[in-house]
């Protein structure tokens, strides 16, 4: 079924909308510091009247049939769109991390860095991030590049989604 926009969004979501709904699919990711995985995920980007969206992603150990088999990584948080075209992003992952992320939106395509990254005292040596989401012919297509444990900023992420 096409998407729709709900009548009861707020206006400033606008810009937003077509992240709205759920979103499964396959990722892959890589560091220096670790071994190549792959996983599936799940992206909910939901609204409730208000100019924001509440977002959680969770990513699973799955099979070859697609079955999810146990969970990995999850992070929940708020988009806040700005005017001309600016979005804010706070995100919490139960690593001991926070983050505060500016972005532009251009249409179908969002690109993010991060402002702040603030972390618990056991939590992994997280600095920076940018991140590039973008609907390419339907298609969700995300993407993370992290600065941690010394390394400069590159991939550790990248998927691609279909709303479900
Ligand atoms: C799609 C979500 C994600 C998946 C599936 C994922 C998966 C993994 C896996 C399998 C590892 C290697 C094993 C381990 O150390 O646990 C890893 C390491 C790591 N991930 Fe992620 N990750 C995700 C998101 C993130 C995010 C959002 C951050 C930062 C906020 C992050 C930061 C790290 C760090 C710092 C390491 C350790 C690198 C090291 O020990 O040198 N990951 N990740």
């Amino acid at each position: 079924m096409a998407f729709e926009i709900p009548q009861d969004l707020h206006p400033d979501l606008m810009p937003l909308a077509w992240l709205l709904g759920r979103w499964e699919g396959r990722g892959h990711g890589d560091y220096p510091t670790i071994e190549k995985f792959e996983f599936g995920q799940q992206i909910d980007f939901s609204h409730n009247g208000k100019p924001y969206l509440h977002y959680v992603s969770q990513t699973f150990v799955v099979g070859e049939d697609g079955t999810k088999e146990r969970p990995l990584a999850v992070e929940t948080g708020f988009w806040r769109p700005q005017p001309d075209n600016k979005v804010e992003v706070i995100l919490a992952h139960p690593t001991g991390i926070a983050e505060i992320w500016y972005g532009d939106v251009d249409g179908a395509k969002i690109e993010l860095q991060t402002d702040v990254v603030a972390r618990t005292v056991t939590a992994k040596e997280v600095t920076a991030g940018h991140r590039l989401y973008g609907l390419v012919n339907g298609e969700l297509l995300w993407a993370y590049d992290m600065a941690a444990e010394g390394q400069a900023l590159q991939p550790h992420l990248w998927a691609t989604l279909v709303r479900s």
